[in-house]
C-alpha cells in the first residue's frame, strides 16, 4: 500500500505528540507511527509511572524521618497493590493518545518504521509513506549491556511491572534512575545495591551535591559500590551474582539484576542511512533548528535527536520549535538556557545552571551561597536531616548562574531558580518577591542574600 503525507511523524512519545498536533493545526496532512503502544516512554514507562512509585517511597521515607514527632512506624509498602494502582494510573495512555490524534484528523499507523529513500519510509512490509517532512521522534532506549550473562538483566520498565519485588535487588549505574528505582525498592524493604563505573554517582550533577545524595542513601541503607564495571552476570544456586571489574573482581549477589546504565537513542530500526540521515552516538545531527544536516526534509527531536538533554521537558521544547519551522520556515531554535532537571532520590536532589566546577572553568567572578538546612524550620518539622542548598551568583550583576538543592520539595523549588536563570533575574530582584510563608520555597530567600 503507498499512502502520502505532508508530515510524518515516526514516535508518539512527548516529542512527535507535540510536533504532530501543532503540525495539524498548522494545516498539515499529518501522519504518526509507532512500533509500541502510543504514548512514548514518559507516560508509559517513564517520568510519570517513576513519580507514581516513587511518591509513595516518600510517603514511606517520611514516615520513617518523622517517627520521633509522633508518627508511628513503620510504615510499610505493599508492593502488589502499589504496582496495580501504578498500571491503573499509566494504562490509559496508549488510549487517551489515540483519541486525541483522531480528534485532530491524524493518520495513525502501527508498525517498525524504516527509511526506504530520502523522502520515503516503509511501515512494517506492507504500507510505504511518501512525506514531504518527516519527522525522527523515536526517544532514546536503555543502552545495552554487553557482558556475559546480560541477558539475566532486566529493564526499568520490567522492574516497574514486578509482581513480586525480590529481597535483594542490583542496580547497573549510578545516575538518576539507579537513584530513584533504588529509593523505592529500598522503601519497599529490598537490599539495595548500586555498581557505579565512575568515582562518584549522579555525573551530570554538582560533584559536592551527588556527594551528599549519595551519602542520603546510603543512610537510607542503599549500598553504592563506585569505582566498578559491572562485566559479568551469572545465575548460581537460585541468586544472580554480578561480577565487578575494578580495581578487584567482586561478586555481587541480588535476586534482581536492574540496567540503569544510561539510555541511547533508539535509532538502528529506523535505518537512518537508507534516508541519508546522518547520525552520531549522541543521535540525528541536527543543525540548530532541529533539521537534519543531511536531508532538509527530516526533522528530529527528543531524546533521537543530538542535543545536550534526554528529558521531557526538552522534548516538548524541541517540537514546539521544529513544528514552527516546519510550518513557517527555519525561524525558531530551541533555547536551552535554564533546564532544570532533578534525581528523585529520597530526598531528592535537583539543579539548574552551572555546577561549581562548570562556573570556575566558565571563568566568571562568582560567589557562593551554600549550606546546610538542617536547622531551618522547613527541614526541622518533617524531621529532615542532610538537606543542602548551593547558589552560583555572579559577583557583578547578581544573576544566579547556577542552583543546587537536595531536600523535600527541591523538584518544586528549584523552578524559581529555573526562572531567574532563563529570565536573567538578579539574586536581589529574587529577594523582592514575597513567597507563601512558610513554605519550602519561601527558604530561597535566604539562600540568595
Ligand atoms: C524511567 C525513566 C524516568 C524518566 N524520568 C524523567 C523525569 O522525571 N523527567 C524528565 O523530564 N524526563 C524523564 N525521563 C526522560 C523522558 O522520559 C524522555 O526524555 C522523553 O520521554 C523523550 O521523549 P521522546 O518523545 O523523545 O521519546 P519517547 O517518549 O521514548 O517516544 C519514542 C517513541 O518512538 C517509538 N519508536 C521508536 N522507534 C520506532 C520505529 N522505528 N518505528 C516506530 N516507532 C518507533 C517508540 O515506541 C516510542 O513510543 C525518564 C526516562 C525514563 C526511562
Ligand atoms: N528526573 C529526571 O530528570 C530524569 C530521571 C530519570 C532519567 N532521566 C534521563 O534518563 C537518562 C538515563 O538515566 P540513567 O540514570 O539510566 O543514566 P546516566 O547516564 O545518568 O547514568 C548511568 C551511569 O551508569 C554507569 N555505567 C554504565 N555501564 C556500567 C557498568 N557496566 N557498570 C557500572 N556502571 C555503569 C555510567 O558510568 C553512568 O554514570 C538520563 O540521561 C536522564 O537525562 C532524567
Amino acid at each position: 500500500m503507498q499512502e502520502t503525507a505532508d508530515v510524518l511523524v515516526i514516535g508518539t512519545g512527548t516529542a512527535g505528540f507535540t510536533l504532530a498536533l501543532a503540525c495539524r493545526k498548522g494545516g498539515r496532512q499529518v501522519a504518526v507511527v509507532d512500533d509500541k503502544p502510543y504514548g512514548g516512554t514518559c507516560g508509559r514507562n517513564g517520568c510519570e509511572p517513576e513519580k507514581y512509585l516513587m511518591q509513595a517511597a516518600q510517603v514511606v521515607h517520611l514516615t520513617r524521618q518523622m517517627s520521633g514527632q509522633g508518627i508511628t512506624v513503620p510504615a510499610a509498602m505493599d508492593w502488589p497493590a502499589l504496582i496495580r494502582s501504578k498500571s491503573a494510573f499509566s494504562n490509559g495512555v496508549p488510549e487517551r493518545t489515540e483519541r486525541a490524534f483522531q480528534q485532530a484528523g491524524i493518520k495513525m499507523y502501527f508498525g517498525t518504521a524504516h527509511f526506504l529513500s530520502p523522502e520515503t519510509v516503509a511501515i512494517g512490509s506492507e504500507t510505504t509513506v511518501r512525506a514531504e517532512t518527516i519527522v525522527i521522534a523515536t526517544g532514546a532506549r536503555p543502552a545495552p549491556l554487553d557482558f556475559p550473562g546480560a541477558g539475566l538483566v532486566v529493564e526499568t520498565s520490567d522492574f516497574m511491572e514486578m509482581k513480586n519485588l525480590p529481597r535483594r535487588v542490583l542496580f547497573i549505574g549510578g545516575g538518576c534512575l539507579a537513584l530513584s528505582f533504588g529509593h523505592v525498592a529500598r522503601a519497599a524493604g529490598a537490599d539495595v545495591t548500586i555498581l557505579q563505573r565512575g568515582e562518584r554517582v549522579l555525573k551530570n550533577f554538582d560533584l559536592e551535591m551527588a556527594q551528599l545524595a549519595a551519602k542520603a542513601a546510603r543512610a537510607r541503607g542503599i549500598n553504592i559500590v563506585t569505582g566498578i564495571t559491572a562485566a559479568m552476570a551469572e545465575k548460581v544456586q537460585g541468586a544472580f551474582m554480578t561480577y565487578g571489574k575494578g580495581g578487584c573482581t567482586e561478586a555481587f549477589p541480588s535476586d534482581l539484576i536492574v540496567n540503569t546504565s544510561g539510555r541511547i537513542p533508539d535509532l538502528d530500526p529506523v535505518d537512518p542511512e537508507a534516508g541519508a540521515v546522518a547520525r552520531s552516538a549522541r543521535g540525528v545531527t541536527v543543525n540548530e533548528f532541529l533539521q537534519s544536516v543531511s536531508n532538509p526534509r527530516v526533522w528530529a527531536i527528543g531524546d533521537a535527536c543530538d542535543s545536550p538533554y534526554l528529558l521531557s521537558t526538552v522534548a516538548d521544547m524541541e517540537a514546539e520549535v521544529a513544528a514552527d519551522n516546519i510550518l513557517t520556515g527555519n525561524r525558531r531554535r530551541p533555547d536551552y538556557q535554564g533546564v532544570p532537571s532533578m534525581a528523585q532520590a529520597q530526598p531528592p536532589l535537583s539543579f539548574v545552571g552551572l555546577t561549581e566546577a562548570q562556573a570556575r572553568q566558565s571563568g566568571k567572578k562568582f560567589r557562593i551561597n551554600r549550606g546546610s538546612t538542617d536547622s531551618w524550620p522547613s527541614s526541622r518539622r518533617i524531621g529532615q536531616q542532610g538537606g543542602f542548598y548551593k547558589v552560583l551568583i555572579e559577583e557583578e550583576t547578581g544573576k544566579i548562574l547556577g542552583a543546587h538543592l537536595l531536600g523535600q520539595n527541591a523538584g518544586e523549588t528549584i523552578n524559581i531558580f529555573a526562572l531567574a536563570l532563563k529570565f536573567g533575574i538578579s539574586n536581589s530582584e529574587l529577594r523582592q518577591i514575597l513567597w507563601t510563608y512558610p513554605t519550602f520555597i519561601s527558604d530561597v530567600k535566604d539562600m540568595i542574600e
